[in-house]
């Protein structure tokens, strides 16, 4: 089989996007890994197929996998890649474009200066949403992780994010704590898990390490996670840079009952045939 591809990134996460508009992705999980592999593969932190939607609303549709080959609801960086990838096709439209994900439909606009904005939905903080195993919705949570009592904040853009505040960004515990809450029993479907410091009022810093791949230089609902869970305890105006390791996103979020905006770069890498 050859299967062409086009690679891509946003701010640093990078993506494989195949269009599946006439037929459906025809690799199952071990072959998606393969593609995956930083060495024996391609290599991607997720795998994005670009297909026709079933919506009547929604323009287009698409899927996301992670490099373990296991599935998510969203990915905030890599649906400005997949309407970058059709605006460059010349099949986007102008204005608002419905796109449906794997959680439900969302907003994608091209700006004049190439970035893509989009409405990622209202942010979920219901534990059921994520799902998130505890009693009742509060914040912090606490949970045991080494030992460890942690404090967290938990909420879905779609796929679930718990958020761990910090005094320094490089000194947090990414890759300790990350694979121990992304594993933690009161996460029966794991997590993503993301670390930030709060600079200012409108400024974070914020490191993710994300479910089914590993720390990555940017995770888009990441960034929406952290400003909602942060903006939510008072800390945060409703216009935010989120300043991650492979560049920054600008997060737009007025409060519970209202949309969460994204606005960020889409980047073409290469294009290229898989072979198998
Ligand atoms: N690892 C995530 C999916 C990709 C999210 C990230 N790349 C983004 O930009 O939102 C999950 O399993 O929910």
């Amino acid at each position: 089989m050859a299967l062409a591809f086009s690679k891509m990134h946003g701010i640093g996460n990078d993506f494989v996007l195949i269009d599946c508009r006439e037929r459906p992705l025809p690799l199952d999980t071990a072959a998606i890994r393969r593609i995956g592999h930083r060495h024996f593969g391609v290599g991607f932190d997720q795998l994005l197929s670009i297909e026709s939607s079933q919506d009547a609303d929604c323009a287009f549709a698409y899927g996301v996998w992670n490099s373990d080959g296991s599935r998510s609801g969203q990915c905030g960086n890599g649906v400005r890649c997949v309407a970058a990838w059709l605006a460059r096709d010349g099949v986007l439209g102008e204005g608002l474009v419905r796109l449906m994900s794997p959680s439900g439909p969302v907003r994608v606009e091209r700006l004049a200066d190439e970035r893509i904005r989009v409405d990622m939905g209202e942010p979920r903080f219901a534990p059921a949403a994520l799902p998130f195993d505890v009693p009742h919705e509060r914040d912090p949570y606490s949970i045991d992780v080494v030992g460890r009592s942690l404090k967290i904040g938990a909420v879905s853009m779609g796929n679930p994010h718990a958020l761990v505040e910090v005094a320094d960004i490089d000194a947090a515990e990414v890759d300790v704590l990350g694979p121990q809450v992304e594993h933690a029993a009161e996460f029966p479907r794991g997590c993503n898990v993301g670390f930030a410091q709060v600079l200012s009022r409108s400024t974070i810093a914020l490191r993710v390490w994300e479910r089914g791949v590993g720390e990555t230089l940017a995770c888009g609902t990441g960034a929406c996670a952290a400003v909602a869970v942060l903006h939510r305890r008072g800390l945060l105006d409703d216009e935010v840079e989120v300043r991650l390791p492979g560049g920054a996103l600008e997060i737009q979020w007025q409060g519970p009952g209202h949309p969460l905006w994204k606005t960020g770069s889409a980047s073409f890498a290469f294009e290229g045939v898989w072979h198998e």
